[in-house]
């Protein structure tokens, strides 16, 4: 009671002190946490046949957002390229759509700790001709605007073609009609993809220096510390683990997100 007190007694008017009580994370509307997500980076984020959101990152949130008291999570489909800017301009509260975390998009929103580290692939036909990223020059790639990919592309593949799409269904079709000869994605989802077309791997490039974080607007600290401690809570109880091997059953698992417990250390 003495810290309330003097918390309250701190903020310059009772009503300020009432309205930060009622909403301590600054969210858009009081008790439901706004989320900028995609519908199609399945395993990771993506609307299932009845349009609900669902994936590996879709349920991590759900969870972390309960720990922080928050049960009315909203998801609202996007292209990726605009899931940051509606993050910082303050149309939604968190960006959650297997977002690396990186110093470039550190200048505009803030991350939670790291949930994902994993790889990046390019995704080819089985006849393509590209057989590995040595193939790539004077061939047609797809990159989703704004991801990582795209900005890996344009650093690494100089001799290729880069296409850019809006998302990755897009892109995929362009490559079964063969506008594009491959397409650079996130390794969970071209796993999705040549389950459905029969598509192969050119190449897996690991993006652990990069990983997906929860996207808040900057300055929101109160709301990116509750998301951490939900986060590590879920680790720390297995929720993480229980999660990722039902979204990524036989993908190699990252240790650091596991429980303490079963962490062995080893490199
Ligand atoms: N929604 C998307 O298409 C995201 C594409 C891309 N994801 C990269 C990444 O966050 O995916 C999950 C993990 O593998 C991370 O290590 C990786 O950097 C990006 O952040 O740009």
């Amino acid at each position: 009671a003495a810290l309330a007190a003097s918390f309250l007694a701190g903020c310059s008017s009772s009503g300020e002190a009432e309205a930060q009580q009622e909403n301590p994370y600054g969210l858009i509307e009081p008790g439901t946490i706004r989320v900028a997500s995609v519908g199609d980076i399945k395993p990771y984020a993506y609307t299932d046949s009845n349009g609900e959101f669902t994936g590996f990152d879709v349920e991590l949130f759900t969870d972390v957002a309960k720990r922080a008291g928050i049960d009315d999570v909203v998801f609202t489909g996007q292209d990726f390229a605009a899931v940051l800017p509606g993050v910082a301009n303050g149309q939604f509260d968190v960006g959650v759509a297997a977002i690396g975390i990186t110093e470039e998009r550190q200048q505009t929103v803030d991350f939670s700790d790291g949930y994902l580290a994993g790889y990046l692939t390019v995704l080819t036909a089985e006849d393509s001709g590209v057989e590995s990223v040595e193939d790539l020059p004077g061939q047609r790639l797809g990159v989703v605007q704004g991801s990582l990919q795209e900005a890996y592309a344009v650093e690494n593949f100089t001799e290729a073609d880069l296409v850019r799409f809006p998302d990755n269904n897009t892109a995929v079709s362009g490559m079964n009609s063969g506008a594009i000869d491959a397409h650079f994605l996130d390794y969970e989802a071209a796993q999705d993809y040549m389950e459905q077309y029969g598509h192969v791997s050119a190449g897996d490039i690991p993006s652990f220096d990069a990983p997906a974080g929860f996207a808040v607007a900057k300055e929101n600290d109160e709301l990116r510390e509750a998301l951490n401690e939900g986060l590590h809570a879920a680790m720390e109880d297995g929720t993480w683990k229980e999660l990722y091997q039902k979204w990524f059953p036989g993908s190699p698992m990252p240790e650091q997100y596991l429980p303490s417990a079963e962490q062995t250390g080893a490199p």
